[in-house]
């Protein structure tokens, strides 16, 4: 029996390497093939209707069959041809065509044909304008990517940087916006984009325009110039200047309704009301009352106003549940409200531009824009919202007579389709006696009231077109009564340049919390930006209540907004001790401190922590000197050694100085650069060599089991695909086979165990996959940290 089972045993290496060579040769046989598929492929087919009519991989055509997509809507039908490809695109079709897929299912088959694997980095990137859009992004990858291997994670904020950084290099695909993105890009340690195959901006308009236009310019500076890139918007534009920003290469630009009739989806219906700006709030509330079996959005034109008409509305109680949403509430605030309307039948979500574009919510009825958006893309943006792939909705525009020539002018040159309706006067439900009650009753919502009228004049003062938004023509006597306010708040505005600066930023970078903050003047907060309280009173111009009031808002998750005024907690610079003195800090006893040639006194908390910053006293330190030693072991200054006249006659001392830092600096650069050029091919030689090891471990692996690995599946071409077969037969730390040879090459990087696949014997794998399984069908993802625990293993599950 044992020279049986010895025969046995060698006649093992030499099956599996039979059975390894013919899977790789399946394996390359089966892309070849695919790519064979594609290079063949006629973009303009007439032929292509369904995603089975498209070269896909098994795994992206399981990933969309499982998802219920079948057939291709236009925009799909004409841009991934293209895109499989390798062309850049410019994408445009009306809102709710399916642009996502578009673009998502050719960066899935990009990295697929290149067998792009963990060690490869990060393959594609997709910017997103907003938090929201890029986590919709994000699970729509997830859905159909669920059969792939891929990694792929969300990078938007909202938690720490070294969270996420932590991440980030282990990722193939980012949905991300742009800000933090680069902010990565600028600051984590060792994440290499250099591999970087496709660049994806979804709103790109949006993206490209002034609000981001630093931020993206910076952030593609970082990202290597061969790549495929590609641009979808609903308002899509074809600008030289941006083409030229992003480098795009000869783009094609698909562009399925440019001759449509109307710019808008057909299964919409867009009403327009001239409301007075005093009567507005009654005829939304009355719109609210004679809709209560609706699922409505009403938009508005900033997080303040958005705040007000929620507080005002719910304490009256309409009958319909009310949410609302702005870009400065904490992001998990955030993300509860989106999935709560996302499942609501009827409810009423409040929200600012935030939500206006991308953001598939399912079944919208109504689109109400209760203030005017900045311009007809944004118009088309937020009724975007509804009749969305097919189905129905219902949008109303609210104008102020000002309003109304220079609005439907800009509406008529985009081709939008808007009737005048008039509200009947009973269905109007005068509420500005109820807001004036809870105003004296609730000093908070007098606070918030006040604020959101300063907001909204503010608004509409830096508002670029003034054909359309003219501050002199509105009530705003009666827009402050028609919101329980007992006076007409004092309204500062700023003049030259402030204005000027403010201008340039667009209503929806003001409101829509995109990524940068900006403070009540507008002028742009930085993070960790110290103002001091007086800085802060002094900007608190227009307000008339006492700031114990501001204390006394309820904090619904709102905490983010009111960040300035309810906190407490700030760092302090220098130029605060004084005043932090005058303000009466409590004063330490007076005590000395040496640094350098300086002497400190320490008289408050405050200029002790100072004085405990290493960084900060840098500044006061000695710079340090270079010392030469002779030959008896004394120290000497350079110039010590040299003689005076030799060293003069050598030229000016700043000449000399200049040219001594040149030199060095020459020197450095290119050290740097020979540097980064062999750490660059080192890292390539690595991966080159790992990949080839995985390949060869996980053929040997599936040989030795008998096992129908995913390579075989996919060579048979029809066979469903076990998406966890390829991570299976990668080498997972603590879970190989006893017998494979353990790998000595001491450069290899140790892989993480991954929880789910430890034990790497069948049952423990069947668990395992049985235990994932309930994951994915029992618990959906509920708050970002889910999605990302979800996703920074792998797409698939
Ligand atoms: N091929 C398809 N078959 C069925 N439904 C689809 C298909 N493609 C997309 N959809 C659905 O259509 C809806 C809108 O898609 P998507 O969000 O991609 O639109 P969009 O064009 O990006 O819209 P917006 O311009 O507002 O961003 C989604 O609910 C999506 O699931």
């Amino acid at each position: 029996m044992a020279p049986e089972g010895k025969s046995k045993k060698r006649a093992r290496p030499a099956k599996s390497g039979e059975s390894r060579t013919l899977k790789r040769k399946e394996q390359q046989e089966s892309l070849a093939k695919l790519q064979k598929a594609v290079d063949e492929l006629d973009p303009k087919s007439a032929d292509i209707h369904n995603f089975t009519d498209l070269p896909l991989s098994a795994a992206t055509a399981a990933g969309l069959r499982a998802s219920h997509f079948e057939s291709l809507t236009d925009i799909q039908a004409r841009a991934i041809p293209l895109a499989l490809k390798g062309k850049d695109i410019l994408g445009a079709a009306k809102t709710g065509s399916g642009k996502t897929l578009a673009f998502l299912v050719p960066v899935l088959e990009c990295l697929f044909r290149q067998q792009w694997t963990e060690y490869d980095g990060l393959g594609a990137l997709i910017i997103s304008p907003t938090r929201e859009l890029a986590v919709q992004i994000f699970e729509v990858l997830r859905q159909i990517g669920r059969k792939h291997v891929f990694s792929a994670g969300l990078v938007i904020g909202g938690k720490s940087l070294k969270e996420e950084a932590e991440r980030l290099g282990r990722m193939n695909i980012l949905v991300c916006t742009p800000g933090r993105m680069l902010q990565h890009l600028d600051q984590t340690a060792g994440f290499v984009v250099d591999n970087l195959q496709m660049l994806v901006l979804d709103e790109a308009d949006r993206i490209m325009d002034m609000g981001f236009k630093s931020a993206v310019d910076a952030l593609v500076e970082h990202l290597p110039k061969s790549r495929q890139t590609m641009l979808f918007s609903a308002t899509q534009s074809k600008k030289v200047s941006d083409l030229a920003r992003l480098s795009l290469k000869d783009p094609k630009y698909v562009s399925v309704h440019e001759a449509a009739e109307t710019a808008t989806p057909s299964t919409l219906q867009q009403h327009y009301i001239v409301t007075p700006l005093p009567e507005k709030l009654d005829t939304l509330f009355g719109f609210i009352k004679s809709n209560l079996k609706s699922k409505i959005i009403v938009f508005l034109s900033s997080g303040k106003q958005v705040r007000f008409v929620y507080e005002g509305f719910r304490h009256m109680q309409p009958g319909i549940p009310l949410l609302h949403l702005h870009g400065r509430q904490k992001q998990i605030a955030r993300l509860g409200i989106t999935e709560s309307f996302t499942k609501a039948k009827h409810a009423c979500l409040f929200a600012t531009d935030v939500v206006a574009r991308g953001v598939d919510f399912p079944a919208v009825d109504w689109v109400i824009q209760a203030d005017c958006p900045e311009d007809a893309d944004t118009y088309i943006h937020r009724v975007g919202r509804t009749a969305r792939y097919q189905s129905v909705g219902k949008a109303v525009l609210f104008l102020d007579p000002s309003e109304e020539p220079g609005m439907l002018k800009r509406l008529e040159q985009k081709k939008i389709p808007i009737q005048k309706v008039h509200v009947k006067e009973t269905k109007k439900k005068s509420v500005a006696d109820q807001l004036q009650n809870m105003c004296f009753q609730y000093p908070e919502l007098k606070y918030l009231g006040q604020k959101a009228f300063i907001s909204y004049t503010r608004s509409i003062h830096l508002q670029k077109d003034k054909e359309v938004f003219q501050l002199k023509k509105l009530d705003l006597d009666g827009f402050a009564t028609s919101m329980g306010l007992a006076g007409t708040p004092n309204i500062k505005f700023q003049k030259g340049e402030d204005v000027k600066r403010i201008k340039n930023r667009s209503r929806a970078e003001l409101s829509s919390g995109s990524e940068d903050e900006f403070d009540d003047e507008g002028h742009k907060k930085k993070k960790d930006e110290v103002r001091t309280k007086y800085q802060k009173m002094a900007e608190r111009v227009n307000q008339d209540v006492l700031s114990s009031h501001y204390r006394k808002i309820i904090d619904d998750g709102d905490a983010d907004e009111d960040a300035d005024f309810l906190s407490v907690k700030r760092v302090l610079g220098e130029d605060e001790l004084d005043e932090a003195g005058k303000a009466g800090e409590a004063a330490l006893e007076a005590k000395k401190i040496q640094l350098g040639k300086q002497e400190f006194i320490v008289d408050s908390h405050r200029r002790e922590k100072l004085l405990k910053s290493k960084k900060k006293l840098l500044k006061y330190m000695d710079k340090g000197q270079k010392l030469v030693f002779d030959d008896d072991g004394n120290a000497h200054a350079i110039y010590e050694l040299q003689d005076e006249d030799e060293f003069k006659a050598q030229g000016p001392v700043d000449e000399l100085r200049r040219q001594f830092v040149e030199q060095e600096a020459s020197k450095v650069k290119e050290v740097d650069l020979e540097d980064k050029q062999l750490a660059k091919e080192k890292r390539k030689e690595k991966r080159a060599k790992r990949k080839e090891r995985e390949r060869e471990e996980e053929l040997e692996r599936q040989g030795m089991r008998g096992e129908k690995g995913p390579v075989a599946q996919l060579a048979g071409g029809e066979a469903e695909e076990d998406p966890l077969a390829l991570l299976r037969s990668l080498p997972i730390a603590g879970g190989r086979d006893d017998d494979s040879e353990e790998d000595s090459e001491d450069e290899r990087p140790k892989k993480k165990a991954k929880k789910w696949f430890q034990d790497d014997s069948d049952d423990e794998r069947e668990k395992a996959k049985k235990a994932k399984k309930e994951i994915v069908m029992d618990r959906e993802p509920e708050t970002l940290e889910d999605l990302e625990s979800l996703a920074a293993g792998l797409l698939g599950n």
